[in-house]
C-alpha cells in the first residue's frame, strides 16, 4: 500500500516536472514553432514600388484616431529590412513564420487593375530566403488591410462584390507564391474586423450607429452581420478554388484564423454558464459554424432572426469545401454575465448576445491586469479553448497562430525594463503548459506562433504597446533581443538531452 502510494507521488512529481521545464522536444518533431506579423504593422513603405493606398493608410492619416497619432508608413521598414528580420528567427531557431500579404501591393486596384509585379517580388524575395533557412511560410491573405479602392468603389465588405475581388486576390497568390507557400489562411480574426469596422467604428471604414459610437455613418445592429457573412463567403470562394485548381498540384492546406476569448460565467449559476456559451456563440462559432457546418449557430439565430443573413442553396454548395484547419488567436480570458433575465448596466457588453463581459468578479481580476485594456493574464483559458474547438469542431488541426504580452511603452519607459521582460516570459511559459495539457487530451494543436517577432504598429495604440521578442528602436530601426527572445531561442534548442538530466 504504502509503495504503490510512493510509486503514485513519483509519477506525479515526473509530470510535475516535466511541466515546470516543458521544452520543444515534448512537441512532436514536425510541430510548427514561430513568429507572427502582419503587413500593415510592420513592412512600412507604405508608398513604394506601386503599392496603392489601403484602408488603414487612410484611416491613420486621419487625426484623432490613433492613440499617439502614428502611423504605418515606416513601421519597422521590414520592406527594407526582411533579412536582417529573417536572420532573428534563424537565431531563434524557428521553423515557421506566419506573416501577411498586403493586398494593395499585389493588386492595387483589386480586380479593376493589373498585378504589380514589384509587389509580387517582394514576397517572392521573403518566400525564398525564409525557405533558404528552413523556415515554412504560413501566409495569411487579409490581415483587416485592403486596397481602399474596394472600399471607394463599393463599399467592401458590406458589398457581395468583395467575394469575386477576394477569390481573384487569393488566386493570384496561390499562382505565383503556391509552389512554395503549403500554409495557408484567408483571414485574420475577422471577427475583430467586423466588430470594430462596423459595430463600434473603431477600424476602417468608421462605420457605426448609436449607442455604440460616434460614426458619420454605419448601422451597427446589422452591418456587423452583412459584413460577416460577406467574409465567410469570401472564405469559402478562395477555399474553394484552392481546392479545385492547386491543391492537388501544390500539396498545401488551407484555413482561417479567429480571435478566441475564453468565456467563464461570472456567478456559478446557470443564467451565468448560459451566457458564458452564448458570449462564445457569437464570438467564434459566429464564423466558424458556417464554414464547417454550412450555418450560423442556433443561439445566434434565435437572437438575431432576420438581422442574420441566409446562405442560398449555391452559397451552401460553396460552404462545402472543407477547410483543411483552423488558426486560433488567443490572448486573454473574461467573466460573462447574463442580461437576458437579468438586468445589466455598465462594463463592456457583448451587446446582442445579451450578455456582459467584464475581467473582474467581487472587485477581483480574473487574471494579472497588462498594459492593454481587457487583456488579463489567464494561463488556464489556453486549454479551455483549444478543448472548445476540439470538441465543437470534431478534433479538426489547428494551430495557435498569435499569443502574446503586450508593455506599455512611452517617452519615461526606459529600455532596459523593456528589455528585461520577464512578465513575457512567464506568460508564455505558463501558456505553452496549458496548451500542452490539451493536447495530452488530444486536442491536434500542430503549431505555435509567438505574436511578436518585433515590436510594431499596434493598430490604435499605434506604438504604445509592444509585443515583440526583439525590442524595437524606432529612430534607429535598430532591433536588440528581449529576454524573451532568449528564452524562446533556449526553449527551441532544448531536447531530451536535458530532459534525461533532470
Ligand atoms: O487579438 C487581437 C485584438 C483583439 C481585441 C482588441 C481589443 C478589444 O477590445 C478586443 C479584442 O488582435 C490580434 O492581436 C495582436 C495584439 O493585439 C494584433 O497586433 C494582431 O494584429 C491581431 O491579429
Amino acid at each position: 500500500m504504502e509503495r504503490r502510494k510512493g510509486v503514485q507521488l513519483l509519477v506525479l512529481f515526473r509530470l510535475l516536472s516535466l511541466a515546470a521545464c516543458l521544452d520543444r522536444s515534448h512537441f512532436p518533431p514536425s510541430f510548427l514553432f514561430g513568429t507572427s506579423t502582419s503587413s500593415y504593422q510592420i513592412e512600412g513603405a507604405y508608398l513604394e514600388d506601386n503599392k496603392s493606398l489601403s484602408n488603414w493608410d487612410v484611416l491613420t492619416h486621419i487625426p484623432g484616431h490613433i492613440k499617439d497619432g502614428s502611423n504605418g508608413d515606416i513601421a519597422d521598414d521590414h520592406y527594407h529590412r526582411y533579412m536582417e528580420d529573417i536572420d532573428l528567427m534563424h537565431s531563434l531557431g524557428v521553423n515557421s513564420y506566419r506573416f501577411s500579404i498586403s493586398w494593395s501591393r499585389i493588386l492595387p486596384r483589386g480586380r479593376f487593375g493589373g498585378t504589380n509585379p514589384q509587389g509580387v517580388a517582394f514576397y517572392n524575395k521573403l518566400i525564398d530566403a525564409l525557405l533558404l533557412k528552413g523556415i515554412q511560410p504560413f501566409v495569411t491573405l487579409n490581415h483587416y488591410d485592403i486596397p481602399q479602392e474596394l472600399e471607394d468603389r463599393y463599399g467592401a465588405w458590406l458589398n457581395a462584390q468583395i467575394q469575386k475581388d477576394f477569390g481573384y486576390f487569393a488566386e493570384v497568390c496561390f499562382e505565383e507564391f503556391g509552389d512554395r507557400v503549403k500554409y495557408w489562411t484567408t483571414f485574420n480574426e475577422p471577427n475583430v474586423l467586423v466588430k470594430f469596422g462596423y459595430g463600434t467604428g473603431k477600424y476602417p471604414p468608421n462605420h457605426c450607429s448609436q449607442p455604440f459610437g460616434n460614426c458619420s455613418s454605419g448601422d451597427s445592429s446589422t452591418e456587423p452581420y452583412v459584413a460577416a457573412h460577406n467574409v465567410i463567403l469570401s472564405h469559402a470562394t478562395a477555399v474553394e478554388v484552392y481546392k479545385r485548381k492547386y491543391q492537388a498540384k501544390q500539396g498545401g492546406s488551407i484555413g482561417i484564423v479567429m480571435a478566441t476569448t475564453w468565456f467563464e460565467p461570472l456567478r456559478d449559476v446557470p443564467v451565468d454558464r448560459a451566457a458564458a456559451q452564448r458570449a462564445q456563440s457569437f464570438y467564434v462559432p459566429w464564423f466558424l459554424d458556417p464554414i464547417i457546418y454550412g450555418d450560423y449557430p442556433p443561439a445566434m439565430r434565435q437572437i438575431l432572426g432576420s438581422r442574420l443573413p441566409r446562405f442560398s442553396t449555391s452559397d451552401k454548395k460553396k460552404l462545402q469545401n472543407k477547410s483543411d484547419f483552423i488558426g486560433v488567436n488567443h490572448y486573454t480570458s473574461l467573466y460573462a454575465k447574463d442580461c437576458m433575465f437579468s438586468p445589466c448596466e455598465g462594463g463592456g457588453s457583448e451587446g446582442d448576445a445579451l450578455v456582459l463581459t467584464t475581467g473582474e468578479r467581487d472587485g477581483l481580476a480574473i487574471g494579472k491586469p497588462t498594459a492593454m485594456p481587457n487583456f488579463y493574464v489567464v494561463p488556464h483559458g489556453m486549454e479551455k479553448i483549444a478543448m472548445y474547438i476540439k470538441k465543437r469542431y470534431k478534433n479538426i488541426p489547428m494551430f495557435i497562430t498569435e499569443n502574446g504580452y503586450p508593455q506599455g511603452s512611452d517617452r519615461n519607459t526606459s529600455v532596459k525594463d523593456l528589455l528585461n521582460d520577464k512578465d513575457r516570459v512567464e506568460y508564455l511559459r505558463s501558456y505553452l503548459s496549458s496548451l500542452y495539457k490539451a493536447m495530452r487530451q488530444g486536442a491536434d494543436v500542430r503549431g505555435y506562433f509567438v505574436w511578436s517577432l518585433i515590436d510594431n504598429f499596434e493598430w490604435l495604440y499605434g506604438y504604445t504597446l509592444r509585443f515583440g521578442l526583439y525590442h524595437v528602436n524606432y529612430e534607429t530601426q535598430e532591433r536588440t533581443p528581449k529576454l524573451s527572445a532568449t528564452w524562446y531561442q533556449e526553449f527551441l534548442q532544448d531536447s531530451q538531452v536535458l530532459i534525461q538530466k533532470t
